[in-house]
């Protein structure tokens, strides 16, 4: 489990993360959900090490986080690190080089699964596509926790289906996926609990199949009763 337990993060005397808590489970998948600028990215770079927390703190199977626990998340970014002369085979060679916990063979189903070709140059990909290399070489990664910024940002609706599709598939398998967004309708039914946030507070977090069989209510009503109020 990912926990995350009252972080507060000022940029000068903005406060910007005001006490947030939540926790993402393995075998969930756990959505960060808010407008642009209410402080997803900096959780993310939080949990990854990447911004220095004011206060609070950041436990991941209940170990706080170090460079061990590091090798129990992935982040995946929402634009291409590798070089854009690679061609994909080449970045799936190099990342299988250099990471011990490189699956091949998980990295050969998701090819086959997105339907990328090994020989096209990353910096020739569609954004869709790009999207989808970026997902192969984080995912194929045996870790634990994978983190993804907006993974479906700016993608044409067939990617983003093909995407959301993985996120169900055995690709994904037991581990705890946090994702964020501010665009809920196409990834509604993948996901198991949403946290609400609104200028770096949590507003709300809940199981969305609870919510549903229990008050009868989609995420998007819970969205518009919390955010309109
Ligand atoms: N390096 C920085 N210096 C100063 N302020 C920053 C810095 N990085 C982020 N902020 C501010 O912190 C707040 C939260 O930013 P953050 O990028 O975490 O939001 P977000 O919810 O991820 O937004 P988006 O959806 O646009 O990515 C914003 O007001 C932003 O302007």
């Amino acid at each position: 489990m990912i926990e995350v337990d009252r972080i507060v993060k000022k940029y000068g005397k903005k406060n910007v993360l005001d006490e947030v808590s939540f926790t993402a489970e393995k075998g969930e998948i756990t959505c960060l959900i808010g407008i642009n600028g209410v402080g997803k990215s900096t959780i993310m770079k939080a949990i990854m090490g990447l911004t220095p927390i004011g206060s609070g703190r950041i436990r991941i199977d209940d170990l706080p986080v170090n460079k061990m626990a590091y090798e129990k998340i992935v982040f995946i970014p929402d634009t291409l690190t590798m070089p854009s002369s690679m061609k994909i085979g080449e970045a799936m060679q190099f990342m299988q080089d250099f990471y011990a916990n490189w699956n091949e063979k998980r990295a050969q189903d998701l090819l086959a699964f997105f339907k990328l070709k090994k020989e096209d140059r990353l910096g020739s990909l569609s954004k869709g596509n790009s999207a989808k290399a970026n997902l192969l070489l984080g995912l194929s990664l045996d870790a634990d926790y994978l983190l993804m910024d907006e993974p479906f940002s700016g993608i044409d609706m067939f990617s983003r289906e093909q995407i959301a599709a993985v996120f169900t598939s055995h690709l994904i398998e037991d581990r705890g996926v946090l994702i964020t967004t501010h665009e809920i309708h196409d990834i509604e039914h993948l996901i198991d609990k949403v946290v609400l946030l609104e200028q770096g507070r949590v507003l709300k977090q809940f199981y969305a199949e609870e919510m549903r069989s229990k008050e009868g209510k989609s995420v998007v009503d819970v969205m518009r009763e919390v955010y309109l109020a």
